[in-house]
């Protein structure tokens, strides 16, 4: 198996992946944003959980689209739109019709703009992963005023690391999951 080439920002670490993943509930077939997609990691293992997802994945930085254009060749990860630029312009451009079933929003630049967006793409659910509190708070106000706010899940994961030829823990930057789900 080949290993993911990296960027600065990325690849998200894999336990969160795990859980950002488990929150969007993406189904065969789904049309898939991974917006911010830095190395392209989300939207690899994603085509793991479903089958036949069309992916977007968007990216202002030059080299994080370079980077995800080589993982996505191997990894062989095919119905891929690598697309360059600010995903509020992009998603929402004329030429851009598609509309959206799930979205994965690593990169919050514009969240506001972003997830607006976003739900009039018709987007079903939503996982954005913050760092910042200041994120965290912007999203939380923007989804409830989009009428989508599920939940925040806070993750802190520390690792396994050899000392002394034994082991202790070495804990990991936190990250929040916030969740929005179209209502019905
Ligand atoms: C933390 S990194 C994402 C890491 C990625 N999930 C991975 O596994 O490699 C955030 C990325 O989002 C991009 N970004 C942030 N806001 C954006 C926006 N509004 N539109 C497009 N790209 C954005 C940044 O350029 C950066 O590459």
């Amino acid at each position: 198996m080949s290993e993911i080439i990296s960027v600065s920002g990325g690849p998200t670490k894999p336990e969160i992946i795990a859980v950002s993943l488990s929150k969007l509930g993406l189904r065969d077939g789904d049309r898939f944003a991974d917006v911010g997609c830095g190395t392209g990691s989300i939207s690899i293992e994603a085509t793991k959980l479903a089958r036949n997802l069309t992916i977007y994945a968007i990216d202002a930085r030059k080299e994080a689209l370079r980077a995800t254009e080589m993982n996505f060749k191997n990894f062989n990860i095919k119905n891929a739109r690598i697309l360059a630029g600010e995903a509020s312009d992009l998603l929402s451009s004329e030429s851009f019709t598609d509309t959206i079933d799930c979205a994965f929003v690593g990169g919050t630049k514009n969240i506001g703009s972003v997830l607006e967006t976003l739900v009039k793409k018709k987007a079903r659910s939503i996982v954005v992963n913050a760092v910042r509190i200041e994120t965290v708070v912007r999203t939380i106000e923007a989804m409830k005023k989009l009428g989508i706010f599920d939940e925040v899940v806070h993750i802190s994961v520390s690792r396994s690391a050899p000392i002394a030829g034994e082991t202790m823990f070495k804990p990991e930057n936190p990250v929040y999951i916030i969740v929005g789900k179209k209502q019905n």
